[in-house]
C-alpha cells in the first residue's frame, strides 16, 4: 500500500512516517510540506528523522506525486486539509484526514467526498481513546439527565484549536447517547455560568508545556463521581493508530469510514 505523509516534519507527521517506514504493509512515496521550507527536495527518511534514508523526497506539491500513492495520510492543519481533500477526490484517491479544528460545513465536505473516496476522518486516533468513548456512551445512556458532564481536555502550548477535536467527538456521543444533539447542551467554560444548568456538557481546555493529550469526563451525581481519563504520554498512540487506518482504507469501496470500523467497535 502506497502512502504519502502530508506534514511530515510536524508531531504526528514524523511519527507516522517512522512507523510506516517499519511496517511491511506501508510503502512510503513522498512527503509533501509547505512551500519555502529548507526541507523541501531532501529525503522524506532525513526530513522526519527516521534515522535512515527512505529514497523518496519531501516536495511541496502534492499534485505533482499524488498519482503514486494509494492513500494520503493527513495531520497538517485545517487549510491544508481542504485542499488535500479537494486533490485527492480528483485524483481519486483514499484520505485518513486525522486533523482537528474544521468547521461542520468542512465536516460535510468530507462527508460528501465519500460518494467518489474512500474516506476515514478521526478526531483521534487512539485505540483507547475509542475504547473509552464507548465506555463514555454507555454511562451517558444509561444515567441521562440525572448524572452532570463535565470534560477537561488538556494539551500542549502549541495546539491550534480548542476544544480538542476528540473532546467535540466524545459531547457528540454523550449527547446522542441521550438523545440531544451537542449544539444544544454544550457550555464552554463555567466562569460567569452559574449555578450550573441540568442536563448540559461543560467544556473545559487547559494548554500547558508540551502535554501531549489528555481527556477526562467527569459525571457528577449526588454523594457521588465517576471519572474516566485518558492520558497520552507522547503521540505515538496516536501515529499507529493512523497508519491502521491508512491500511484498512487501502481496501475499501469509496465511503464515510471512522476510526470505529477499523477497530471493529460498532
Ligand atoms: N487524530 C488524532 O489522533 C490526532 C490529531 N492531531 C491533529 O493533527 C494536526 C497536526 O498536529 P501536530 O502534528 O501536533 O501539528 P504540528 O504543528 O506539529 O504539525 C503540522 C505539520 O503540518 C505541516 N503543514 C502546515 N501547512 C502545510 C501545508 N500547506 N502543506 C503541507 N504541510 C503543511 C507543518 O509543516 P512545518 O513543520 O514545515 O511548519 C507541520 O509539519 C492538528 O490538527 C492536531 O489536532 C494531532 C494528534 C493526534
Ligand atoms: O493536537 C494534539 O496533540 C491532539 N489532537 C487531537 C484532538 O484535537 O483531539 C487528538 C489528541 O488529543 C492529540
Amino acid at each position: 500500500m502506497k502512502v504519502i505523509v502530508v506534514g511530515p516534519r510536524g508531531k504526528m507527521g514524523k511519527l507516522i512516517t517512522q512507523i510506516a517506514s517499519e511496517r511491511d504493509d506501508m510503502e512510503l512515496v513522498a512527503g509533501v510540506a509547505p512551500a519555502g521550507r529548507d526541507y523541501i527536495g531532501q529525503d522524506l527518511g532525513q526530513a522526519a528523522m527516521v534515522g535512515r534514508m527512505l529514497g523518496v523526497s519531501v516536495v511541496d506539491d502534492l499534485e505533482s506525486v499524488i498519482d503514486d500513492c494509494d492513500v494520503i495520510i493527513d495531520f497538517s492543519t485545517k487549510e491544508m486539509g481542504m485542499k488535500v481533500l479537494e486533490l485527492a477526490v480528483a485524483h481519486e484517491k483514499a484520505l485518513v484526514c486525522g486533523t482537528t479544528g474544521f468547521s461542520a460545513e468542512e465536516m460535510q465536505r468530507f462527508k460528501d467526498a465519500a460518494q467518489k473516496i474512500p474516506m476515514l476522518y478521526a478526531a483521534n486516533t487512539s485505540k483507547l481513546v475509542n475504547v473509552m468513548n464507548r465506555l463514555l456512551e454507555m454511562v451517558a445512556s444509561t444515567l441521562k439527565d440525572e448524572i452532570d458532564i463535565e470534560i477537561l481536555e488538556m494539551h500542549d502550548q502549541w495546539k491550534k484549536d480548542a476544544p480538542s477535536g476528540t473532546s467535540k467527538e466524545m459531547g457528540e456521543i454523550m449527547a446522542h447517547a441521550m438523545g440531544k444533539e451537542l449544539s444544544e447542551v454544550a457550555v464552554y467554560g463555567r466562569e460567569g455560568v452559574s449555578p450550573r444548568e441540568p442536563g448540559t456538557i461543560g467544556y473545559h481546555s487547559l494548554r500547558a508545556g508540551n502535554i501531549p493529550s489528555s481527556h477526562t469526563v467527569f459525571f457528577g451525581g449526588m454523594g457521588e463521581r465517576l471519572e474516566i481519563t485518558h492520558h497520552s504520554y507522547n503521540w505515538e498512540c496516536f501515529a499507529r493508530g493512523a497508519c491502521d487506518c491508512a491500511v484498512y482504507l487501502a481496501d475499501q469501496e469509496p465511503g464515510f469510514y471512522t476510526i470505529q470500523d477499523v477497530l471493529h467497535l460498532e
